[in-house]
């Protein structure tokens, strides 16, 4: 058997996934697998259950129901906390912090890209002038560019991106698209929700849809 053979063909993969709140049925059950490489719109209506997703692949909520497998084992979310990272509707931010010290603690914490350390990510991530600004002084598209900016520094092969776009000028989400093709081309992969129209690079996304 060749190297190659060997590698299981999904980065994750999901088969009978379901998710209940007090024995009600949230989302599910669905079907979805993602390769490396490949980037994913969560389609859904409101309350459909996206966000609860993306929260399960993020290791803060329990599989109810189903197999979720990483890279052909069975995933356990302990297991899986430096291969994911989630930007939710709360971006996770210190906001006494700088974008600069809150990058600093995201690098103590999870490490650093290859290749990647605060000042590049900074700098690429379009904040110059805001750097040393604690973060509550900073507008909600900036406060936004340096949760963006986490996902650069730190080695997260999933991103989990739930609106990402939300608050975001034309530049910005240039910004998020460029930062997911990047992802994409270096083997990464991203589940992404959004409620506006989006227009990846690279192509038609895959598509997961929450209702059956
Ligand atoms: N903390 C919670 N406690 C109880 N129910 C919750 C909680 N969070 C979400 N829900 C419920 O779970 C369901 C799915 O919510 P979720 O946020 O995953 O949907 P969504 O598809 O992301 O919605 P939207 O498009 O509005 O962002 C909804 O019915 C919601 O009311």
């Amino acid at each position: 058997m060749t190297a190659h053979a060997s590698q299981p063909p999904f980065l994750i993969e999901a088969r009978g996934l379901s998710f209940y709140r007090q024995d009600e049925p949230v989302f599910g059950p669905i079907d979805f697998a993602l390769k490396a490489g490949e980037i994913a719109l969560v389609e859904g209506d409101n309350g459909s259950g996206k966000t609860t997703l993306l929260r399960i692949l993020a290791g803060l909520l329990h599989v109810d129901e189903g197999d979720l497998r990483w890279r052909g084992t069975t995933w356990r979310r302990d297991d899986h906390l430096g291969d994911t990272i989630f930007l939710g509707h709360h971006l996770g931010l210190k906001s006494d912090l700088s974008a600069r010290e809150n990058l600093a603690v995201a690098a103590g914490l999870y490490g650093t890209r290859e290749g990647m350390d605060v000042e590049t990510v900074l700098a690429r991530i379009g904040l110059s002038g805001y750097e040393d600004e604690p973060v509550r002084r900073l507008s909600a598209g900036q406060k936004k560019r340096v949760a963006l900016a986490r996902l650069l520094l730190t080695p997260a092969t999933l991103w989990l991106l739930d609106e990402p776009y939300a608050n975001l000028d034309r530049i910005g989400i240039d910004l998020v698209n460029r930062l997911l093709a990047d992802h994409a081309a270096t083997g990464g992969a991203a589940l992404v929700t959004s409620h506006g129209a989006v227009s990846f690079l690279g192509g038609e996304p895959r598509r997961i849809r929450m209702h059956a």
